[in-house]
């Protein structure tokens, strides 16, 4: 028989470019070029870490609702470019050549990829830059996103960001996140007003919209039917943004769709990152799941 294909490039949704990857224990993941946007993440059981809406939208230039949507050069709407920036609209490509990543060598199965500023996109961000990122399955099936965004322009800029994981859970009831107790955030839902949190953990119970500003690199998201803790690792980002949408009408994600997921976002938003010319910033996203009460 044949070994099984590590590497795989295939048409998805709506003839839409999509790489599998997938690692000798049977893990695996999928990411879209158009996004450079993963969309599947399966453990070796074939079980699925992350959600994807029921009404998922594969048609550029809307945003595919679900999975892990990068979110640069700007979070949101806090400034003048379209809502949450512009790369999750752009189709990004396979690096062939990526510059070598210390430290990562023990990773076999992943894929590289990169978007460069274009002239149109110069036109409402105006600074040449090149976004590098590794998607990786590591040792224990854990996924790693790194980034590194190169400053190619002769002049500084800044940018705020954040990756977007559409965490698969049980039951949005059943869970809650851990690690931000006393941690001051900005509420979505009061125009950002600052306030501090005082409760032990995160549940849900409606609508939540929160900037956590300088949170802990460990963030926890414990799940009691399933058994499991997914473990939020970040570098490099110092804030997380944590979304539920409850009940309020999106227009591409299904009604119940809410139920299942849990967005735990690595970001950049209260200070915004500088990086000067031909300088890069790396950051890091790892998601672990461990077992648990
Ligand atoms: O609808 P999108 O542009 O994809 O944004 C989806 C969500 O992203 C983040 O989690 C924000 O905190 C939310 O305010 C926003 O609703």
């Amino acid at each position: 028989t044949e070994p099984p294909r590590l590497f795989e490039r295939t048409k998805g949704i709506n003839g839409l470019e999509k790489i599998i990857v997938r690692d000798r224990k049977g893990r695996s993941f999928e990411v879209y070029l158009y996004g450079g946007q993963v969309t599947s993440w399966k453990n070796e059981k074939g079980e699925e870490m992350l959600v994807m809406s029921s009404k998922a939208i594969f048609d550029p230039p809307t945003p595919i609702r679900g999975g892990i949507p990068i979110l640069f050069p700007q979070y949101s709407n806090t400034g003048p470019l379209p809502s949450h920036g512009f790369v999750r609209q752009r189709f990004w490509e396979i690096d062939a050549n990526p510059p070598q990543i210390p430290s990562n060598s023990y990773y076999l199965s992943f894929v590289d990829l990169i978007l460069r500023s274009s002239q149109e996109d110069m036109k409402i961000w105006p600074h040449k830059f090149e976004y590098r990122m590794r998607i990786a399955i590591g040792p224990v099936g854990e996924l790693m996103l790194i980034s590194r965004v190169k400053n190619t322009d002769v002049k500084p800029f800044n940018f705020t960001m954040a990756l977007h994981p559409y965490f698969a859970v049980s039951d949005i009831s059943e869970i809650q996140v851990e690690g931000m107790h006393n941690l001051d955030y900005l509420d979505q839902l009061k125009n950002r007003t600052r306030s501090t949190d005082h409760n032990k953990v995160i549940t849900f119970k409606s609508q939540f919209d929160r900037i956590y500003l300088s949170t802990p690199d460990d963030i926890r998201i414990v799940d009691r039917k399933k058994k499991t803790t997914m473990v939020v690792h970040k570098e490099g980002q110092v804030d997380s943004v944590v979304w539920n949408p409850w009940e309020k009408k999106v227009v591409d994600l299904g009604v119940e769709d809410y139920r299942r997921f849990v967005t735990v976002e690595s970001a950049a938003v209260e200070k915004p990152i500088t990086v000067n010319p031909g300088q890069e910033w790396r950051g890091v996203l790892t998601m672990t799941v461990v077992p648990s009460k």
